[in-house]
């Protein structure tokens, strides 16, 4: 697509963001076009540059947030090897780690990379082993705990999602060509969601524009949105962020939500910690929608609530991906979605997190996985990539030797030759695996550290379909790469990002939402921490939004859950629910 038609798509104040050659820190409400604005910047880039080989990046919070902008990218046309669109950690381990692995002591000999569940495994050992009970606390606020974990890591040759960055940080903070390499094949950096970005995320970056300063910067983000405060997400100013780069920023503001009615706009508003007026510019902005708040259903009753809900929005017409249902916690979801399915026997649905294959491009098992349950024919393209990557890892990373006839071409020979040889998911999947490997010329009993990690997946597979109660058929499995459709059910901070036509939230009880956490540690930022996560789940209706605090649920000690005080104290005339 040429350049000129794209910016068409963009109001005047979203295109001099998107032509601006300095650097940006762009704040703006809901629905403003953040993300929108981001991604033809993106493309406008590629497109004046177009002769230009520097790679124009991408840094998005979620896998999900990144997958959207890539499809976005694809329908205007733009050439793939101009961009580079990913989460902090995975730029991390693209373009510092991997490359420069030989340059940090730990990683040398070898490494691999832990997810959250092999972490929770480790500090639950440890916990037990201390025998401390901490409540409500997180592990690593006790010193003891946490450095217990970090010799098991060492011992183990693992690094965490934490190690990624700070052992990124120190290569490129103590290497400055490593800082220069990068920074030398590098136009534009821009960052979404910027409000969630964290101290160390500033200094990787920083180190890097520093050693070239006619990279262009861009943070975009929204602080009422900055949800991840407790994972020390900062949400920077431009002279703090001017300090941090070393180069002049300027702040710009986009006006209006394209997204949703002004009466979803004016409630979301009352959760506004900064007092802007917000405007509803688009073509649905004065319908009246449906906007419900129920504190009186029981527990027994919602799932079958829900269910009516949702059947009666798909008989209105609305597709089922414009549809979705959120609460705070993902162990409160299990059980909609059981449920909801048999409630709903013909309607799709999209659980990103109910499924036995947990989203990991990290992990080298999770990437075998996806060759095996997906077409051999399609995609031939990411097939490839996927396969390059395997190596990549299975050599980089964990230090195996393999021998020289091993290319993306026989890795997918290999895999498209395993045949499924049984009906049940698990069993067929421990079976390719392990004829893949053998295939590859890889012994398991050999390679330790690789076994480790193929046990740990393993059982992380075991654990999630006993867990979720799901079915092992194939077809189970086959779903977890499947492109998104149905009717969408994830947490409040999955959705984030996002839009719906339809929201329906449950679970608005005090000690869900503020977090027991915060509501005994953190006290002073309760009012904040709870208005901005209702502000982030209430903006991503487009028109109508069915909010539950249901009655019924109690603590581990059987004290009834109340209503979240925030949404109690809002003084609003709701629809009726029918
Ligand atoms: N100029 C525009 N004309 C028409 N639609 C627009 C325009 N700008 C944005 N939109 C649409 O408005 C919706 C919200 O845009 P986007 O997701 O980029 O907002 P955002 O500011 O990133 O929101 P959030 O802060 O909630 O993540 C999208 O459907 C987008 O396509």
């Amino acid at each position: 697509m040429d350049t000129m038609t794209f910016l068409d798509k963009l109001n005047p104040q979203q295109r001099q963001v998107c032509v601006n050659e300095g650097n940006i820190l762009l704040k703006a409400c809901p629905g403003s076009g953040k993300t929108r604005t981001l991604t033809y910047k993106l493309a406008y880039s590629v497109q004046k540059y177009i002769t230009s080989k520097k790679l124009n990046i991408a840094i998005t919070y979620t896998n999900r947030a990144a997958d959207e902008i890539k499809e976005r990218l694809e329908k205007i046309d733009i050439p793939e090897d101009k961009v580079w669109v990913g989460t902090i950690h995975q730029f991390c381990l693209e373009f510092i780690i991997r490359p420069y692995t030989m340059y940090n002591e730990r990683l040398r000999k070898g490494y691999h990379i832990i997810d959250d569940y092999v972490t929770k495994q480790y500090t639950d050992e440890i916990i037990e082993e201390l025998g401390i009970d901490i409540g409500y606390d997180k592990p690593f606020e006790y010193p003891e705990i946490f450095e217990k974990y970090q010799t098991k890591l060492l011992n183990e040759k693992e690094i965490d999602f934490n190690d990624i960055l700070s052992i990124s940080y120190d290569l490129v903070n103590q290497n400055k060509f490593i800082a220069e390499n990068i920074a030398g094949i590098m136009r534009t950096i821009l960052v979404d969601e910027y409000q969630d970005t964290n101290e160390l995320q500033y200094k990787i970056l920083s180190s890097i524009v520093k050693c070239n300063k006619n990279i262009q910067v861009t943070f975009v983000g929204d602080t009422d949105q900055a949800i991840y405060g407790g994972l020390g997400g900062v949400a920077k100013t431009c002279d703090e962020l001017q300090k941090e780069f070393g180069v002049k920023f300027q702040e710009k503001r986009l006006d209006g939500c394209y997204r949703t009615t002004q009466r979803i706009v004016d409630y979301y508003s009352n959760f506004q910690l900064q007092s802007a007026k917000i405007y509803a510019v688009s073509d649905i902005k004065d319908e009246k929608g449906c906007l419900v708040y129920d504190d009186t259903i029981s527990k027994s009753e919602l799932f079958e609530k829900i269910a009516y809900i949702v059947k009666e929005e798909l008989s209105r017409g609305i597709p089922d991906n414009e549809i979705c249902i959120i609460a705070p916690q993902w162990w409160l979801l299990f059980p909609l979605s059981k449920k909801i399915k048999e409630l709903l026997p013909n309607v799709k649905f999209d659980a990103p997190d109910i499924t036995p294959i947990k989203y990991d491009p990290m992990n080298v098992f999770y990437l075998i996985s996806k060759l095996i349950f997906t077409e051999s024919g399609q995609k031939i393209h990411l097939r490839k990539k996927i396969a390059n990557e395997i190596i990549e890892i299975l050599t980089e990373e964990y230090k195996i030797y393999l021998s020289d006839e091993i290319d993306n071409y026989k890795i997918l020979k290999i895999i498209n030759s395993i045949s499924e040889t049984d009906e049940n998911g698990v069993v067929y999947l421990q079976k390719a695996i392990n004829n893949f490997l053998i295939e590859i010329g890889i012994d398991l009993n050999i390679e330790s550290r690789l076994q480790k990690a193929y046990e740990d997946f393993i059982l992380k597979v075991k654990d999630r379909v006993k867990n979720n109660h799901l079915s092992t058929d194939i077809d189970t499995f086959k779903q977890c790469f499947k492109e998104k459709e149905g009717v969408v059910i994830n947490t409040f901070h999955g959705v984030k990002g996002e839009e719906y036509t339809t929201v329906i939230a449950f679970g608005i009880l005090n000690g869900y939402i503020p977090h027991w956490d915060t509501i005994i540690n953190k006290p002073h930022y309760r009012e904040s921490e709870t208005k901005k996560l209702l502000y982030v789940v209430c903006s991503r209706a487009k028109q109508n939004l069915y909010l539950f605090s249901e009655q019924g649920r109690t603590t581990q000690k059987g004290a009834p859950l109340t209503s979240t005080d925030e949404i109690v104290a809002i003084d609003y005339k709701y629809d009726d629910l029918k």
